[in-house]
């Protein structure tokens, strides 16, 4: 794994959040972007060498909606850059991870990725994601 691409930040409502990461961050977020095979829609804010991926549920059985509605509003997942997902996957199994998705699949911001059990790393969901070629 090469870096943290982005943390993804389960909230409530886009339209509430935004306008506190902007004027935490100072930057506006460089795009918008629902997907919706996740139930999500995004929106991103690059921060130095990584971003903040701040998601909102467009539907009741969004695994966001879900993470909110145990845990509230906060950290869902760190996500880490990988040049080769299916290796990346490959080396995970082998090392006793459960993955949460057989084959990549397609995420925001034009990425393929693949999730890890948050209960075999640590109690955090763990995202891998590899850039795709346009
Ligand atoms: C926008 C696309 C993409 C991108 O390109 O960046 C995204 O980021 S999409 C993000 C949303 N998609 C996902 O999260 C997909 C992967 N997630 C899942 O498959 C599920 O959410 C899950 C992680 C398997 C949990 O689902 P489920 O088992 O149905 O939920 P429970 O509420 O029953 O949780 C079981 C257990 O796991 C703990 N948990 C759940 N979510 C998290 C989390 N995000 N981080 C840490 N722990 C988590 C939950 O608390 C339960 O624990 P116990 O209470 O101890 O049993
Ligand atoms: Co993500």
């Amino acid at each position: 794994m090469k870096q943290v691409e982005h943390i993804g930040i389960a909230v409530r409502s886009l339209q509430q959040a935004n306008p506190l990461y902007e004027r935490m961050l100072g930057l506006k977020a460089y795009k918008t972007e629902e997907v919706a095979s996740e139930g999500v829609i995004t929106a991103f804010y690059q921060v130095g060498e990584t971003k903040i991926e701040l998601l909102e549920a467009t539907r009741p059985d969004s695994p966001i909606a879900k993470f909110i509605d145990s845990r509230g509003e906060g950290i869902h997942h760190i996500a880490y850059g990988v040049d080769d997902i299916l290796a990346e996957m490959d080396r995970l199994r082998k090392e006793g991870f459960r993955l949460l998705n057989e084959q990549p699949k397609p995420g925001a911001d034009n990425k393929l990725v693949c999730f890890v059990h948050p209960k075999d790393a640590g109690g955090v969901l763990v995202e891998l994601c590899q850039e795709q070629p346009a």
